[in-house]
């Protein structure tokens, strides 16, 4: 599915968040967002999954504005996985997967062997097929982050939506979920933090500071130091990885050249 979002404009209570924005998520493609804390990188998400109404520009999925499609239809492609917020609902893991089923289903229509065929293939994808009888309450943050996901693989969208997808886990699950989201055949926009991981596992990043879009493109082309110092304002240094290939990012504090030593 092709996202394609025209200069696009959000306001909450006459104050505009977002400004001007125009992207593009080609079909199949990792899309990144990045941008300092307030940069209106949640606000353009929650408008992409009608949360909230643009004041003024276009979203279109597959080239139709999105307000010519029903909001039923829309919940079948986009698949949402929002910033974490210690959800603490006393059902069951499998029963938190399953609620993905729902935009599928018939209105109080009951989960076939379908649904449960799909939803324990997603808790197999993100790892947690032995929590599927746990109460969800009783997971720590990151069991949960990664069932909140494993309930947007369930819907089988045609464009995930990720807002800080990797808050809450270590590492090794920041990786892992973010090359389970990698290697889905579907179109993900997802707000990230961490550059080096955008840099790993994007194919293009955008960069919103103060809402508007300041630059956009592969890594190689976003991540310089010159642009991170100009949003972030740090000093970093910028290298390929030598394993990876991909581009590693080490932050320098402003005005200390050395910690120790
Ligand atoms: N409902 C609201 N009412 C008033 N201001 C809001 C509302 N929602 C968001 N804002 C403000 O809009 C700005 C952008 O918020 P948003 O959550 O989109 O930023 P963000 O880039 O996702 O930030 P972060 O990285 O901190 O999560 C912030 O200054 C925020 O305080």
């Amino acid at each position: 599915m092709e996202l394609t979002i025209n200069a696009l404009a959000v306001a909450i209570q006459n104050k505009t968040l977002v400004k001007d924005v125009s992207l593009t998520v080609r079909p199949g493609s990792f899309v990144g967002i990045l941008g300092p804390n307030g940069s209106g990188k949640s606000t353009l998400l929650r408008t992409i999954y009608r949360a909230l109404a643009p004041q003024s520009g276009a979203i279109l999925l597959n080239r139709e504005p999105l307000q010519n499609i029903k909001i039923a239809d829309t919940a079948k492609q986009i698949g949402v996985v929002g910033q974490f917020h210690s959800l603490s609902y006393n059902i069951t893991v499998l029963e938190m997967v399953l609620l993905g089923r729902t935009p599928h289903k018939r209105r109080l229509a009951g989960n076939n062997r379908e649904d449960y065929e799909i939803a324990r293939q997603s808790l197999q994808q993100v790892g947690m097929e032995h929590f599927a009888d746990r109460n969800f309450a009783t997971l720590s943050g990151g069991e949960k982050q990664r069932i909140i996901l494993a309930r947007a693989l369930a819907q089988q969208p045609r464009l995930l939506l990720l807002d800080e997808p990797t808050n809450h886990l270590d590492i090794k699950y920041q990786l892992e979920l973010l090359a389970i989201v990698k290697s889905l055949d579907i179109s993900v926009l997802a707000v990230l933090h961490d550059l080096n991981l955008a840099a790993m596992y994007c194919d293009d990043l955008y960069i919103l500071k103060e809402g508007q879009l300041i630059a956009g493109g592969t890594p190689d082309d976003v991540l310089t130091s010159r642009l991170i110092r100009q949003v972030y304002e740090i000093d970093c240094h910028v290298m390929k990885h030598p394993r990876t290939g991909c581009l590693s990012i080490s932050y320098c504090p402003a005005g200390q050249e050395r910690i120790t030593g």
